[in-house]
């Protein structure tokens, strides 16, 4: 008996070092279990004659040992000197198990301010998992986004591979070649009167709710807004959300739960496999039937009917490169919507949340933008994509609140990395946490928390304001739209939404919170899935003359 527990236990130690090497995927993990258990259970019947009942205990008995003494021995390495990356500071529990950090996610929903103060208390390098590496320091930007995608992008529920969570360089980049054709130089242009267009409908709708002496959901709207712009812009329509006055399909809701479940899951990719056997009902579904019709609409088409929109390019493959399967055009369809609605809801919302609560930031930037519009109310797109007090709101914003708050994770791979003269060893997960970097006055100065858009007008920093509040004003540490390879192919495509629709906007509306509107308590109200959510925002328009 004794021999066998003892055989047990080393069994277990062996197995801890093989898996160390060899990360076995949970299906495969089981197999092994259910193998040894069967081999341990017949043995037990067949060599040693035990009854059946005795022979279940004792292979009930000897699993759990394999098990118990598995995880302590995980746990002792991961906690031990031994460990790669015993040297980096962390919390105790995040060096246990990746499952602190899906606490922080969805548990608390608080992982931004976790890992702010984290890294106040422990300096640029914390360990926040046990083979995982947050450095907060705008000098390891470049470093880190240049290495390889973790395996965090493939917990993403879908079958196919959109272009942000291909991990081999190579097929990324002819994906993202696709991509610029789509959102970028000229067919950037071509989205520019479907997105009047929506504005128009959506200055409407405030129009009708402003003269019932409604107060309008800020958020709900802007939700409907992006959502039927990107319906636009990237099938060339489908979504009339904002006619129906709410997403009755419940698609951004799904969406928005899809990239909570990534943030979530990706720090445990291996339950992705478990994940996709459960079956998907309800919106998901709905969604999924939407794209593939649309799929197979632009299939069928013939390529002189292409139409301008974002899917038909990104399906339109070049001599040389190979097609999309279905389930990767399913799973761009689905990053269409999820990479560019929450982030301009997001920014938007920020943007309309700092302005309307200072009045002389508002009359500025109006004034700025009362210039580009003419006599019958013509705005002269190009002229607004160049005003700098309306670019230095919308930078603002956009460190203030990035709408990606957690930056993407990327891999040391086989060789390693040198970060920040720091080695860092092989197989580690970094990431740099772009809320902390944000805030942190080693890059924005003492006023790091204050929404100061005249941190981005030089001129201003060494004329009128006080140059020790709002100096450094470090623009290596500024990266809403990540940076590198990977970074955010519709960085100019967003800008040019966000500046025509926030200029109609404030041209034809003075904005000002709801007067039960309590700043600090919406603020706090934030909480991080990987994106934001927060309490609705509720404000009044007043039409100026
Ligand atoms: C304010 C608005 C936006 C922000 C802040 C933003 C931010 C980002 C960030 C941080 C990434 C990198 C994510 C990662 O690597 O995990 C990204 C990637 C991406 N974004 Fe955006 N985004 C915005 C709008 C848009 C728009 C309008 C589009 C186009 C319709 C778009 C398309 C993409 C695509 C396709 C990628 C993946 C790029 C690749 O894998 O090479 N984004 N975005």
């Amino acid at each position: 008996m004794y021999d066998t527990l003892a055989a047990v236990v080393v069994l277990s130690l062996l197995s801890h070092a093989y898996f160390k090497r060899n990360e076995p995927q949970p299906f495969q993990f089981l197999g092994y279990l259910a193998f040894g258990s069967t081999l341990s259970f017949a043995g037990l019947v067949g060599i040693h004659k035990a009854t059946i009942f005795q022979a279940l205990l004792s292979t009930i008995l000897y699993a759990s040992l394999y098990l118990a003494v598995l995880s302590t021995s995980i746990i002792a390495y991961r906690l031990s000197p031994w460990h790669p990356l015993a040297a980096f500071p962390g919390p105790k529990l995040a060096v246990i198990s990746k499952w602190w950090m899906v606490y922080n996610v969805l548990g608390k929903g608080g992982r931004h301010l976790t890992l702010q103060k984290l890294h106040n208390n422990l300096g640029p390098f914390v360990r926040v998992g046990p083979n995982e590496l947050s450095i907060n320091h705008a000098s390891a930007v470049r470093s880190v986004y240049k290495l390889d995608r973790a395996v965090f992008y493939q917990a993403t529920p879908s079958k196919g591979d959109a272009v942000i969570t291909v991990l081999d360089r190579q097929r990324h980049a002819t994906r993202r070649q696709a991509w610029a054709r789509a959102v970028t130089g000229e067919a950037m242009y071509s989205y520019i009167p479907p997105t009047q267009r929506r504005i128009k409908q959506f200055l409407e709708i405030i129009q009708q709710q402003t003269s019932a002496g409604k107060k309008v959901i800020l958020d709900h709207w802007l939700s409907l807004f992006f959502m039927d712009l990107m319906g636009d812009m990237g099938f060339s329509g489908g979504f009339e959300t904002m006619k129906a006055g709410e997403d009755k399909d419940g698609w951004i809701d799904i969406l928005g739960k899809g990239v909570m479940f990534t943030a979530a899951m990706g720090q445990l990719p291996w339950l992705k496999t478990i994940m996709m056997l459960l079956p998907q009902r309800g919106p998901i579904e709905s969604f999924q039937n939407f794209t593939h019709d649309k799929i197979l609409e632009i299939q069928k088409s013939p390529k002189k009917d292409m139409r301008q929109d974002i899917l038909s390019t990104v399906m339109d493959h070049r001599p040389g490169s190979t097609p999309l399967t279905l389930d990767e055009a399913a799973a761009d369809s689905a990053l269409i919507v999820v990479a560019a609605t929450d982030t301009g809801i997001q920014t938007a919302l920020s943007f309309v949340r700092y302005i309307c609560v200072d009045q002389e930031k508002q009359r500025r930037l109006q004034k700025e933008i009362d210039e580009v519009f003419d006599q019958t109310g013509e705005l002269d797109v190009k002229a607004v994509m160049h005003l700098p007090y309306f670019d230095a709101c919308i930078q603002e914003s956009l460190r203030i609140m990035p709408p990606g708050p957690f930056g993407p994770p990327k891999t040391t791979g086989e060789t390693g990395a040198r970060i920040l003269d720091t080695w860092i060893p092989p197989s580690t997960t970094v990431h740099v946490p772009v809320f902390a970097l944000h805030r942190d006055p080693a890059n924005f100065g003492p006023l790091a928390d204050t929404f100061i858009p005249e941190r981005w007008l030089e001129s201003e920093i060494t004329s009128t304001l006080d140059k020790q509040k709002l100096l450094p004003c470090n623009r290596e540490a500024f990266v809403p739209f990540s940076t590198g390879y990977s970074s955010c192919i519709g960085k100019q495509l967003a800008q040019q939404n966000l500046k025509i629709f926030l200029a109609y906007l404030f041209h034809a509306y003075e904005i000002l919170p709801s007067s039960d509107f309590n700043a600090k308590e919406f603020d706090a109200s934030y909480k991080e899935y990987g994106l934001w959510t927060h309490d609705p925002f509720k404000v009044k328009f007043i039409p100026r003359q």
